[in-house]
């Protein structure tokens, strides 16, 4: 929700943030963005495009915007995309949408993208982008996880452990990393780094009136 920006009001207006979280396939990304959706109101997510088939239990227009290779090639010409990639073998972007409008007012957007996509919001809009990485405790964890999680064929869990490494090559791009051990520890971490990074000076527009009236 918009914030109130009258002074008096404990809420001043402040600019929204692009909130990224990236990971290898299977350490939690998905898991911890449905942790931060269900419990904060000012934070909504940006809803992807790919080229890749629903798995069980996706529900189109709300996990992801399924469409067909030849509606992202028109996407990509008529330069819908904030960002987009090719990841392990489909095609993935974030629609432009009413992102940059939704920032001004104050909306919080969550992003579930890969380090690609992370490098190219962070080249467009560096100061309001907000970047995490989560990693696994292990790969023995995270095979495991992917395995457990029975969403994907043996050969894409094998294909995603191979891409595991090279994602997690990219661990030093990202402002901040927190191990995805314990899933409500690490909830709890990323949920600080959220709220410390909504009280930054430059994102609080709201806070010049209010001192200017403070000083009197
Ligand atoms: N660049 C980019 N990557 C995306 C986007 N949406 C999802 N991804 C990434 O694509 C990869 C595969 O996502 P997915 O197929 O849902 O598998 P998961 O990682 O096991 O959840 C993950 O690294 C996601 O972060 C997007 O819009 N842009
Ligand atoms: N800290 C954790 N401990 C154990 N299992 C976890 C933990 N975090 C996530 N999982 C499980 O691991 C699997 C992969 O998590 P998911 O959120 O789908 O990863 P990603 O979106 O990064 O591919 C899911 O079955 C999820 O329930």
């Amino acid at each position: 929700m918009p914030h109130n920006s009258s002074p008096e009001s404990d809420t001043l207006h402040r600019r929204g943030l692009m909130f990224i979280l990236s990971s290898p396939s299977g350490a939690g990304k998905t898991t911890l963005s449905r942790m931060l959706l269900a419990s904060d109101e000012e934070i909504s997510l940006s809803v992807s495009a790919t080229t890749r088939p629903p798995r069980e239990g996706e529900i189109d227009g709300k996990d992801y915007h399924f469409v067909s290779d030849e509606e992202f090639d028109r996407l990509v010409e008529e330069d819908g995309f904030y960002e987009w990639a090719h990841v392990f073998g489909r095609r993935y972007g974030t629609p432009k949408g009413h992102i940059r409008e939704g920032l001004k007012r104050g909306q919080d957007y969550l992003f579930d993208i890969d380090w690609q996509g992370t490098q190219q919001l962070y080249q467009k809009d560096q100061q309001d982008t907000v970047s995490v990485f989560i990693l696994p405790p292990s790969l023995d964890e995270l095979h495991r996880r992917l395995t457990a999680r029975a969403l994907d064929s043996e050969e894409v869990v094998n294909s995603r452990m191979e891409r595991a490494r090279a994602e997690i090559s990219h661990w030093a791009e990202y402002d901040y990393v927190v191990i995805n051990d314990d899933v409500d520890e690490c909830f709890t971490k990323v949920r600080e780094i959220l709220h410390a990074e909504r009280m930054k000076r430059t994102r609080q527009t709201g806070l010049i009136p209010f001192v200017r009236e403070l000083m009197g």
